[in-house]
């Protein structure tokens, strides 16, 4: 299965409601979509999100490393030789880590295919199903509040509200939540780089005190801010989460090492696909330290195959893959099912995706 063209083209999928986070407010997805084809007629199909303000990835960006770094180095490679197609992808450019993603999860889906299985089998076959949160975006109080009950009537158990904005709210943004969900409802909160440490760490206390009964905390400091992450992982009871801080193996080797954080977030657009994320999958599995898999604002080819990963693996114990029901319209037939929080892996070979609609070619 020789690697014949990569084409790209771009997607745009407004949002059903605005997604707002301590680092940005975005009203639609506008994604990349990467098109492998091969000499047997098989289609590999990719995604990726201009992430700027995480990734450093901007649309313009992630078109370039392809067409000029990736594509070049990829045509006319065997799919067969599929270590080697990662070497040079990962070693075509550095960081690009969108981009890399895009392309390996094409790549992955014509692995599948070559084998003619799902590829959450071939890397594990763990379970079917999985659950998703959803995500209640930083607003006022009663905002959020509404935001959470109309989730919950929808099915879903557990919340990923947004913070990070203005401590003092955020603690009145929790007890408002809280005091409006009952006690039955699993509440995780990401503060996307909001807070000082210290800032952190009397916030999340409070929350403890307050008996807000909260999950786990993502992200609370800066991203670079590794010293940070320790100092509040260390001096509070509710489990952090790394997000941001974390897109290499390397970067999570680091974490591990230092006992800076309870558990990683792997993002495919962090690790540049499904190649590395299994690297730090398989550290995580070493230190005993549980993964959530999340996405950024995605449409349903990438988040796919991001749910084919969590399928495989029992380390990956939370899931944050709502970017597709955040969506007020799904462009692509096949793929997952998503039912709200149930989310099924669909039993065709590779990642099942069949079209696109709504492509415009570059
Ligand atoms: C969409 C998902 N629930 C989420 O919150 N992802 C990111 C932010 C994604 C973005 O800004 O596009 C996260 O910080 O976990
Ligand atoms: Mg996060």
């Amino acid at each position: 299965m020789k690697i014949t063209d990569i084409k790209l083209g771009r997607i745009s999928v407004p949002l059903k409601t605005p997604f707002k986070t301590a680092l940005r407010t975005v009203k639609s997805v506008e994604d990349i979509i990467v098109i492998i084809e091969t000499d047997t007629g098989n289609i590999g199909y990719g995604e990726a999100p201009p992430t700027g303000v995480i990734t450093g990835d901007t649309t313009g960006g992630i078109i370039g490393a392809i067409k000029d770094h990736i594509r070049p180095s990829l045509i006319g490679m065997d799919v067969e030789n599929f270590e080697e197609i990662m070497i040079r992808l990962h070693s075509s450019v550095v960081k690009n880590t969108s981009a890399k993603a895009a392309v390996d999860i094409a790549l992955y889906d014509l692995y599948g295919q070559m084998f003619n299985a799902p590829v959450y089998k071939l890397l594990g076959g763990y379970r079917k199903e999985i659950t998703t949160d959803i995500t209640i975006s930083v607003n006022d109080p009663e905002e959020m509040e509404r935001d959470s009950i109309n989730a919950i009537k929808l099915g879903y158990e557990t919340l990923k509200v947004k913070v990070g904005k203005d401590s003092n709210l955020d603690i009145k943004r929790l007890k408002a939540i809280r005091n409006a969900v009952g006690k039955d409802i699993n509440i995780r909160i990401d503060a996307n780089q909001g807070w000082k440490p210290k800032e952190a760490v009397y916030t999340l206390r409070k929350m403890e005190d307050l008996g807000l009964d909260i999950e786990l905390v993502e992200q609370p400091v800066l991203a670079h801010d590794i010293e940070g992450m320790k100092l509040v992982t260390d001096n509070v009871n509710i489990p952090v989460l790394v997000d941001e801080s974390v897109f290499s193996p390397r970067d999570a080797m680091t974490i591990l090492q230092n006992r800076a954080a309870d558990l990683i977030n792997l993002k495919l657009m962090k690790t540049g696909g499904v190649y590395n994320a299994l690297k730090i999958v398989s550290m995580a599995e070493i230190y005993g330290v549980e993964c959530m898999i999340g996405c950024m604002l995605e449409a349903k080819v990438s988040v796919t195959a991001a749910v084919h990963l969590a399928a495989a693996k029992k380390i990956i114990t939370k899931i944050d893959l709502d970017g597709p029901v955040l969506c007020s319209e799904d462009p692509v037939t096949g793929g997952a099912v998503f039912n709200n929080s149930k989310i099924t892996v669909n039993e065709g070979s590779g990642f099942g995706i069949k079209d696109i609609e709504g492509i415009k070619y570059i």
